[in-house]
């Protein structure tokens, strides 16, 4: 079966076929790999806005010695993200506004990049294109070994949906819906055949130390309960990208440190990180960072 076929031949299931307060259970249940509790040894999970003084960030920094400041990918294997001769212009009124110029970027299966650059240079635009919300005005974007260009927007939506898992500054989560309700939702469009998503929910949640949180809605969880409810559900499919746009930009310090950690287990695990920040000590964590100005990459060394 070829990468296409592979991808796109996943069950797809609509939301009419779900019943959320049933649970997903295919009756074929094969689990995905059970992620690893993303919570540090010593971390304790979040209990409230009161507790977040017991959470004792420690970066896995000195375990990883090759990382930071642009040092370089250690991994070098399968393109999983190839960005060539991108281009993206906006239309306003009658006026068309260049924002990316030409970018050419190749992400790493199993890389930690951070994309950093001034305010309006380009970042979020590019992150949109590299997860399929948005298409470039030239050029091509692949994942995977698909490229978009050749997709119907019912196949782009499937991989999105299957591959590429996204976290906010602004958690975007849905307000009336519960936390576990909010970590399932991505399957009522798009599910992998054989897994039992209310399950999996549950999993996640308690992997980010959310197991007595999980039937309250985003109003009643703090800021950094709220991203990782986000991070559960970007998990939910199991998908090979996660996509990060200032995951710590609304947190205070410690508790970003904590998402932060989370991210680095995920991809020491193997997933492929692709995260947006403002701060130069968030992007140290990163295997190799790379700076959009002017929407040009300016530093690709990969
Ligand atoms: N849908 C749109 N229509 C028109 N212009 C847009 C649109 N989206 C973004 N832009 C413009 O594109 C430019 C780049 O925006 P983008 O959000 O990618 O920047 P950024 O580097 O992520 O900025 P920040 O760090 O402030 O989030 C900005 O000038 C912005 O106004």
């Amino acid at each position: 079966m070829d990468m296409k076929t592979e991808i796109l031949d996943h069950e797809v299931s609509s939301p009419e076929d779900s019943n959320p307060e049933a649970g997903r259970s295919s009756g074929n249940e094969e689990e995905m790999p059970p992620e690893e509790n993303l919570l540090a040894s010593d971390e304790t999970p979040d209990r409230g806005n009161s507790d977040e003084d017991h959470i004792k960030c420690e970066l896995p920094r000195s375990s990883r010695p090759e990382r930071g400041s642009g040092g370089g990918n250690p991994h070098k294997g399968t393109p999983v993200i190839e960005v060539i001769n991108v281009k993206k212009s906006y239309t306003l009124g009658d006026m068309e506004v260049p924002i990316l110029h030409d970018i050419n970027l190749t992400v790493w299966e199993g890389e930690f990049l951070a994309i950093m650059g001034p305010s309006g240079s380009g970042k979020s635009t590019l992150m949109n294109l590299i997860g399929f919300l948005d298409r470039p005005t030239e050029g091509k974007i692949i994942i995977k070994g698909l490229d978009i260009n050749t997709l119907s927007d019912k196949e782009v939506a499937k991989l999105r949906g299957l591959e590429i898992g996204f976290v906010f500054q602004t958690f975007n989560l849905i307000p009336r819906l519960t936390a576990l309700e909010n970590v399932e939702l991505p399957t009522y469009a798009n599910t992998r055949e054989g897994v039992n998503a209310r399950k999996r929910a549950k999993d996640l949640l308690k992997m980010v130390g959310l197991e007595d949180r999980m039937h309250h809605k985003p109003g009643e969880l703090s800021g950094g309960q709220s991203q990782r409810v986000a991070i559960a559900r970007a998990l939910i499919n199991d998908p090979a990208i996660l996509l990060a746009d200032e995951p710590t930009g609304n947190l205070d310090s410690k508790t970003g440190c904590e998402i932060l950690s989370m991210f680095t287990r995920l991809n020491e695990d193997g997933r492929t990180i692709v995260m947006i920040t403002h701060d130069p000590e968030i992007a140290k964590y990163a295997d190799r960072i790379v700076l959009v100005k002017d929407g040009i990459v300016q530093n690709n060394s990969e």
